[in-house]
């Protein structure tokens, strides 16, 4: 077929007679035997030609052929007026492909396709993890005009969707056809990814339109300020559909926190966090009524298995049992994955399916990240104004360890004349809102923060995240330096260290190393520290030092114990700083910066 291809190419004007009307194949054969130098280029373009074709042949699925080849006799039907002989190729054509129908029958061209889908799962990194009680995988989505074409969205919403981004995430492909054919879900995707967008596409096309019947899916975050996000989200994407998404956001007043039977029931999508609703729950008779629940998200969902006081699991399990609606859907989402939430959903949740989309805990690539060694505390402030000497571009996330820190760096970074706040716990709720809003409008450059703010929250553009204390696990860490290089855009992040954080210092270092930063080989080649260790620094944050700038006088002072320490060292004498460690390490950062 190339060949009879070819030759009407080559032989497009040509007048032949009828005798000239040998089959195809042999009159090549004979021209190519009897060849003269004019008929040599002809060979030669032939021949070019020839290996073109063929390698564009090779690098097309089936389906793809078989599409091209229908093209093909619909373009030579136009020329084939021209001359028998392309007549006669036509025929032959046409005749061919009537055979590959027969070699290909619908199945197999089903096979093709699914074929072509699976090799696009793998450019995309998403790996669905079979398991014996999951539904058959839906076919990703390539584009968000397959939900009206493939789903019956309706063209409100994907107007919507199409008004926000113009092709889904990775995550969206897959998850979005799994929940649109209500299956349970287990999802594992990049910080920055459109998880929020996976999950928030499928429930408002099944809800619809408002109904006065209650809450129809509970959406859980792990804080208020995600739940507000979402809640945002929402409204964006389901504009003009006067869905009603609502935030707890006072379980005090009484008057104000009733989503019981009685309470009118008009509302349609609950984002909350677990404490709110279970204290709602725990009210006799209950403050709020989840019997109509459809949809059930976790968001953040290892975050909520972190054990701490009030367990998530316990909490989980009331809320589930007051969703009690059989054929409820349920959805799990989260950056990183734990063995404890594996363990859960497949005990809880087991007809789910599972995916992934690239490395398990692995950092976002286009985060270039940096570990830097500053010594000690006083070398951390001073390696930070160091970075503010040279210019930061805002906006900066700041992350510590702890509430106290937060304000001591504050304090600190406020007298430098730099535009600066901070958010924690203990902040009012205003203040909270007050912060985040001036963060997001860009009055306020530099934004110090705790764990609070590591997961979930999208502020656009963040152009550094500096992690002033260091994380306190690797699962930390990929939260805290995913709130940058999110939705495609580019970020840093520096992260300070000091002796005293070797326990998760390897295991950094290797994610940094896999996410293809550089790191020096020696962290590489550190001791592993043991599950002992690392839990304790998961639980208790270690001891440091005062965030304080040191006066002058002291750092003289600091100086000249180190001077008079390495001088008894050069006489072999007790090192006084041995015995004052902390001393030892300011001093340390001193001299390394
Ligand atoms: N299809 C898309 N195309 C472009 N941007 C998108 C798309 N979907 C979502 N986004 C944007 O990507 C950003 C990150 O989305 P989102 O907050 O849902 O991420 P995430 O995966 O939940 O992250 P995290 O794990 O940190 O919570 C948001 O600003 C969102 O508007």
């Amino acid at each position: 077929m190339i060949a009879n291809d070819l030759f009407r190419k080559l032989s497009c004007g040509a007048k032949f007679s009828n005798k000239n009307r040998l089959p195809v194949k042999r009159k090549l054969e004979n021209d190519n035997a009897a060849c003269l130098p004019k008929s040599k280029v002809c060979i030669k373009k032939e021949k070019d030609t020839d290996y073109k074709v063929n390698a564009s042949i090779v690098t097309k699925s089936p389906v793809a052929d078989i599409e091209d080849m229908q093209i093909k006799s619909e373009d030579s039907s136009s020329e084939d007026s021209e001359s028998d002989v392309n007549k006669s190729d036509s025929n032959q054509e046409r005749k061919q492909l009537a055979q590959q129908k027969k070699i290909l029958p619908p199945e197999k061209i089903e096979l093709n396709n699914l074929l072509r889908l699976n090799r696009l799962r793998n450019q995309h990194k998403i790996h669905v993890k079979k398991s014996r009680h999951s539904p058959k995988v839906p076919n990703i989505i390539e584009s968000f005009d397959q939900l009206s074409t493939d789903y019956g969205v309706s063209s409100r919403l994907v107007s919507n969707i199409m008004s926000c981004y113009s092709a889904p995430t990775p995550v969206q492909m897959q998850a979005i056809p799994i929940l649109l054919k209500t299956h349970s879900l287990h999802a594992c995707a990049p910080t920055g990814s459109g998880k929020t967008a996976a999950f928030l596409i499928p429930i408002l096309h099944h809800l619809k339109k408002p109904m006065k019947c209650g809450f129809r899916a509970l959406i859980v975050c792990p804080t208020r300020e995600l739940a507000k996000q979402t809640q945002r989200e929402a409204l964006r994407l389901g504009e003009e559909m006067n869905l009603r998404t609502h935030v707890i956001q006072t379980v005090d007043d009484p008057k104000k926190s009733d989503y019981s039977f009685a309470s009118g029931r008009n509302y349609d999508i609950l984002v909350t966090t677990p404490n709110r609703i279970c204290y709602l729950l725990s009210q006799s008779p209950p403050k709020i009524d989840l019997t109509n629940i459809q949809w059930v998200v976790i968001d953040e969902a290892d975050k909520l298995f972190e054990d701490s006081k009030n367990s998530f699991r316990d909490q989980l399990d009331t809320v589930l049992n007051a969703c009690n609606n059989p054929s409820k859907t349920i959805a799990l989402f989260s950056a990183t994955q734990t063995r404890d939430v594996n363990l859960w959903v497949a005990k809880n949740v087991p007809n789910r399916i599972r995916f992934s989309i690239g490395l398990i805990n692995g950092a976002v690539e286009l985060v270039e990240q940096k570990l830097l060694f500053t010594g000690s505390e006083s070398g951390k402030l001073l390696a930070f104004r160091e970075m503010v000497a040279q210019g930061l571009h805002p906006p900066v996330l700041v992350f510590v360890q702890s509430k106290d820190r937060a304000q001591q760096l504050f304090t600190e970074l406020i007298y430098d004349g730099l535009n600066v706040d901070i958010i924690h716990s203990d902040r009012t709720q205003r203040e909270r809102d007050n912060v985040v809003r001036g963060f997001r409008e860009g009055k306020i450059w530099i934004l110090i923060c705790t764990e609070l703010m590591s997961r979930g929250i999208d502020f656009k553009g963040v152009n550094l995240v500096v992690n002033y204390d260091f994380p306190p696990s690797t699962i930390s860490y990929v939260h805290r330096i995913g709130r940058t290089g999110r939705a495609g855009r580019p970020g840093k992040a520096v992260t300070f260290f000091t002796k005293d954080d070797t326990v998760n210092l390897k295991s950094i270092a290797q994610l940094i190393k896999s996410a293809g930063g550089e790191v020096p080989d020696y962290m590489l080649q550190l001791h592993g520290s043991s599950k002992k260790a690392r839990d304790n620094i998961k639980q208790k944050a270690p001891k440091r030092a005062t965030i304080r700038t040191i006066p002058t006088f002291e750092l003289q002072q600091l100086q000249r114990k180190k001077r008079f320490v390495s001088k008894s060292k050069g006489k072999n004498k007790p090192s006084m700083v041995s015995r004052n460690s902390s001393k030892k390490s300011a001093s340390a950062g001193q001299s390394k910066l």
